[in-house]
């Protein structure tokens, strides 16, 4: 009886051990020669990368010290973390490395096998689709989107800062949600007035939940999942919004098929406005299953909540940390806002034009080398689906590779003096002078952000509209700013400021 019952205890670990040094001889048979090592028997690195703040601190201490690519492994499972531009360029442009790594999964529950975390032919169809929406002359149409949310974050901004010192992230959050709704579904979601509402809640909910399974070892156990209560909260907030995009899909296209889309003239939901709301990303994807029968309506709720993850965290991340460059280089600020007062000239309250954003090009440099230090989307992953040769060596099948920016924007390959924050190094002649992946925020190549345009015209709209209004200044307590970092850059402790209105 106790030989069975030992047989019992020791086989689940028996199998465990070789099941493990199976699978690192697999890796190390390739990697031996990356620096970095496997860690712990059976954890890897587990230990040392168990929340987002501690995620940076550990990528940036094996970056200083081996001050290249690296090897690091959770569990039995090898990562291999590139930071040089070269091997960016290898990876960002290679035809072939186009899946997604492991931790997009936990996307999967929200925006399914959207763009961002979709694979194979299905991803290369969506991308085909939703492309046309991107083209510079359709975005411009959502400059009045940016002006009417914008002037809302500005009143908000200046109510909240008569308090004292602020902290603009949730706000620069509601704002890009706000926006990210209007132009994707035509709906105006409120998050700025209404910052308790059940869609904002679930979809913070549902960031936060993306999170915490990443660096649960428990919550990312598919079959232990279920018993916890963050799957119970999880599922409550799927609800909320899935329901909220098909009721806003099928009203559309209920719209279309009544022949009542909104023209030139018609008055928009958000604050009355008029709009034309041809313009959402929504009916090119409409427009499109009218053709096609096999882009399904759940694929068009995918594609919806994929353009919603995707394009409110990230320029929400990049707007904060700009204010924050800005609000500590008052040197930097003086210039951005000379350059403002140029294009503006006499009317600083006016709305912005598609021109006066071309024009922006000191505020352009400040946001890039912003992005550059704080790098909204820190780290990119792949799997390698099939052997593939690199270097001298071969990739194996199921080797996971993480794309680290943030290293290789926050090193030499940005410059010696890569810790000073200087616009100036994206002035034309600097920049030629750089690898071409040694800043790549919106990433490159075949999967590259499919947003970047529109994100860099909200991100000019809207800082420009706050340093309009506001001289930016340091709190009144030093905040050192501790990174944290997920799926998005974003700071520990929020991020606070002074706002000195300019004019009353
Ligand atoms: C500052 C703002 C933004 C930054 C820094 C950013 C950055 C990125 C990065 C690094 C990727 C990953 C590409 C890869 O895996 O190689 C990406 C993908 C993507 N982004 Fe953005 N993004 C931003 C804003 C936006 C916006 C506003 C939208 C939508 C309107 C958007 C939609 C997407 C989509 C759909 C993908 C997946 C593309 C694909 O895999 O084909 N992004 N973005």
């Amino acid at each position: 009886m106790l030989v069975e019952i030992l047989a019992v205890i020791l086989a689940p670990i028996l199998s465990w051990v070789i099941y493990w040094s199976y699978r690192v001889h697999y890796f190390e048979k390739y990697l031996k020669n990356v620096p970095g090592t496997t860690g712990l028997p059976f954890l890897g690195h587990i230990l040392e990368i168990n929340s987002p703040k501690k995620l940076i601190e550990y990528v940036m201490k094996c970056y200083r010290l081996h001050n290249t690519n690296f090897k690091c492994y959770l569990g039995s499972q090898a990562y291999l973390n590139i930071t040089d531009p070269e091997d960016l360029e290898f990876f960002l442009s290679s035809p072939i490395i186009l899946r997604k790594s492991d931790a997009y999964n936990y996307l999967h529950s929200w925006a399914g096998e959207g763009l961002a975390t979709g694979s194979g032919s299905r991803w290369k169809k969506h991308r085909k689709i939703v492309s046309p929406a991107f083209h510079f002359n359709k975005l411009e149409k959502f400059i009045d989107v940016f002006n009417t949310q914008s002037n809302i974050l500005v009143n908000k901004l200046e109510r909240e800062s008569q308090k004292g010192d602020i902290n603009v992230v949730p706000f620069v959050t509601r704002y890009a949600l706000d926006i990210i709704c209007e132009t994707t579904m035509g709906t105006c979601l409120n998050a700025q007035d209404d910052p308790n509402s059940k869609y904002v809640y679930s979809s913070n909910l549902l960031t936060d939940i993306v999170i915490d399974r990443m660096f649960s070892p428990l919550l990312s156990i598919g079959v232990l999942y279920p018993f916890s209560r963050t799957y119970w909260r999880q599922k409550f907030a799927l609800k909320v919004v899935h329901t909220y995009a098909k009721t806003v899909i099928a009203n559309r296209r209920k719209d279309i098929l009544r022949n009542l889309r909104m023209d030139e003239n018609t008055i928009s939901p958000c604050k009355n406005e008029k709009r034309n709301k041809k313009n959402i990303f929504l009916d090119i994807l409409l427009d499109y299953s009218q053709t096609d029968n096999t882009f399904t309506e759940e694929q068009i709720r995918e594609e919806v909540d994929t353009f919603i993850y995707g394009g409110h965290d990230t320029t929400a991340s990049a707007i904060s940390f700009t204010l924050y460059c800005l609000s500590r280089h008052p040197e930097i600020q003086r210039k951005a806002y000379e350059e403002l007062k140029a294009i503006y000239f006499d009317d600083l309250q006016r709305k912005t034009t598609y021109k006066d954003l071309q024009e922006m090009s000191y505020l352009e440099m400040v946001i890039k080398e912003s992005m550059r230090i704080y790098t909204p989307v820190p780290v990119i992953g792949r799997m390698i689906e099939e052997d593939t040769a690199w270097r001298d060596t071969i990739l194996p099948k199921g080797l996971m590779i993480y794309l680290w920016l943030y290293c290789t924007h926050n090193s030499v390959n940005s410059g010696e003096d890569f810790e000073r924050f200087n616009p100036e190094r994206f002035n034309v002649d600097v920049s030629k002078s750089r690898h071409p992946f040694s800043f790549v925020p919106f990433s490159a190549g075949p999967r590259n952000c499919i947003g970047q345009k529109f994100a860099m015209m909200e991100l000019k709209c809207t800082i420009s509209a706050i340093l309009r209004k506001f001289e930016l200044c340091p709190p009144s307590f030093e905040q050192p700013i501790v990174l944290s970092s997920a799926l998005v850059l974003k700071s520990n402790d929020g991020i606070y400021m002074k706002l000195k209105s300019r004019y009353s």
